[in-house]
């Protein structure tokens, strides 16, 4: 095409260029229609990455109208979550109801979850049970991420379960730990429950650390009872597939009356709570201090009480708040800890060489005329590993307690929606035999060179969780879980019932159990009677 063409065109350009000869002009206007079709180019780059696809949902079973995926959940859910790995990979939604459920089951993937995006990821979907168990979700494990729940965590971790205030009460672990095994002493020869034994023990503890210096004696021992009973019943609760969580607004029906009975059992642990307050404070008033040991060591609800009394104006610990940690410290430390012992024994009685290093090592460490202190457990590496493959193969939360995000994100390539419920199979992960070899197998050697720990840093194992959900009873899992073992394995050899066989099969629930209580004998191992009292 001629540039004449062009002349009207180029007649209309301003003054300045009107200068130019027609080729000049001809150039310019090349250049400029260029420039116009690099702007187009590029807006219809920017429209198109707007207006453009989000990346889809993570693959997943096909979902039926209304009901999701939910007709099709097995209740062993960690297994059935664990199955869904070999068809659709390490991230996978499943329809739970009107709810999303993101299930994820790579170590590369957790970490994305729970270290990249962790602020993201460090919220809760509280479920109706939750809810009403605790205050209507004030404590720790519901509270959202934000400054509520970093001053309740602060409080948890500084005030009630670092490393220096448990050795400051370390003689009530002792206490009640010999208390148990003076209890086995007197039943040697019959047949005991393990879990039972274990979670009396734990509960004793942890409410004596709470309030132990409050009540005494009898009192003491019937509130021990109420509460196995109430807390085995909530956690139980915990678990149950509940129609109105998946269908939020069905909640109001509690169709299957979840809520109801939460409530009877959240009413009786805020009476007990407000009669060990009012006590502790009457206490207070008169100048009693102690925790029943005699020692002039503070309990935690009076170190509690001060805080409430002392909080920044800004941030301020509410009575009810208050409660609701108790109920974390009640409800959050006893099965999880008793269940991990349950299992190490039931796997050791199921290894006689474990075993016998477990009994040679307390020997060396601890010797035979001799009782086990919590001293000891820094010098017992053996028990440590044993502890480590426990929670290996049967983490106490196999799911952790479900993450949810604050906003939609992407994890994996795949469109994770604000508000899903994230489960994360650590289960599955810690079984994986790409990371791990014979991975059913209990083997404690695999942690003798101290390559896994759970700080929470390896996406391959970690029953604690990682990132800012991460337990915050660690501390405290780790001293009850040794001191217990280590005084268990040293003052008995342990025997099934005759015509028993072992049963190492597991029960899916919030925490996980055995679903065959371990049921054994005691046959003292010591010979001096008095190191059993
Ligand atoms: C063997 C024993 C235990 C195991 C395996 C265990 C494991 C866990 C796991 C996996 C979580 C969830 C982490 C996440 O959501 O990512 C958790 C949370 C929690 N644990 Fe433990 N736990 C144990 C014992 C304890 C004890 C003894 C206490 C206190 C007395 C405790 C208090 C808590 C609390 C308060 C949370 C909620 C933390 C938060 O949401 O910020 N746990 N635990």
């Amino acid at each position: 095409m001629s540039l004449k063409f062009f002349i009207p065109l180029f007649d209309s350009f301003p003054w300045p260029l009107q200068e130019l000869n027609i080729e000049q002009k001809g150039v310019l206007f090349s250049y400029f229609l260029g420039l116009l079709a690099l702007l187009y180019f590029l807006w219809l780059l920017i429209n198109k990455s707007k207006n453009g696809q989000p990346p889809p949902l993570p693959p997943g079973p096909k979902p039926l109208p209304l009901i999701g995926n939910l007709h099709s959940l097995d209740p062993e859910l960690h297994i059935y979550f664990a199955s869904l790995f070999k068809t659709y990979g390490p991230i996978c939604t499943l329809w739970l109801g009107r709810k999303v459920g993101i299930v994820i089951t790579s170590p590369a993937l957790a970490r994305e979850v729970l270290k990249d995006q962790d602020t993201i990821f460090a919220n809760r979907d509280v479920t109706a049970a939750g809810r009403e168990a605790t205050y209507g979700g004030k404590d720790i494990t519901w509270t959202p991420y934000g400054p509520k729940w970093r001053m309740l965590r602060k409080v948890c971790v500084r005030d009630m379960l670092s490393g220096s205030t448990l050795d400051s009460v370390y003689a009530l672990r002792r206490k009640e730990l010999r208390q148990t095994i003076s209890y086995f002493y007197n039943q040697k020869g019959l047949s005991v429950n393990m879990g039972e034994q274990m979670f009396l023990t734990v509960l004793n503890v942890i409410t004596n650390m709470l309030w132990g210096g409050t009540v005494k004696g009898e009192e003491r021992a019937s509130l021990g009872a109420e509460f196995r009973h109430a807390v085995s019943e909530m956690t139980e609760l915990f678990g149950t597939p509940n129609v109105s969580d998946f269908y939020p607004g069905l909640e109001w029906l509690d169709l299957q009356g979840v809520t109801k009975k939460m409530k009877v059992l959240a009413k009786r642990f805020d009476e007990i709570f407000e009669s060990m307050i009012d006590k502790r404070q009457k206490l207070d008033r008169n100048g009693e201090i102690g925790n029943g040991v005699g020692q002039e060591t503070k309990d935690f609800l009076q170190v509690l009480l001060k805080l409430k009394d002392e909080a920044d104006a800004k941030m301020p610990l509410s009575m009810v708040e208050l409660k609701a940690l108790l109920m974390d410290m009640v409800v959050g430390g006893t099965d999880t800890t008793a269940n991990t012992v349950e299992f190490a024994m039931a796997e050791i009685m199921n290894r006689p060489d474990v075993l016998r290093k477990l009994q040679q090592e307390l020997e060396t460490v601890v010797g035979k005329d001799n009782i086990v202190e919590e001293s000891h457990i820094q010098q017992l590496p053996y028990l440590y590993a044993v502890m480590k493959e426990v929670l290996r193969i049967h983490p106490a939360l196999p799911l952790l307690v479900p993450h949810c995000p604050s906003e939609t994100c992407t994890v994996g390539g795949y469109t994770v929606p604000k508000g899903s419920r994230i489960f994360i199979n650590v289960w599955a992960i810690q079984r994986d035999p790409s990371i791990w070899e014979n991975p059913t197998e209990f083997l404690p050697e695999r942690f003798l060179d101290d390559k896994w720990d759970y700080s929470g840093n390896d996406f391959n194992y970690f029953p604690f969780g990682s990132g800012r959900r991460i337990c915050a009873g660690i501390a405290m899992a780790e001293r009850m879980f040794m001191y217990s073992l280590a005084s268990l394995i040293h003052s008995f050899a342990w025997k099934l019932p005759e015509g028993e066989t072992l049963d190492l099969t597991e029960k899916f629930g919030i925490v996980l159990k055995k679903k065959v209580p371990l049921v054994a004998i005691p046959v003292p191992r010591l010979s001096n009677p008095t190191l059993y009292e």
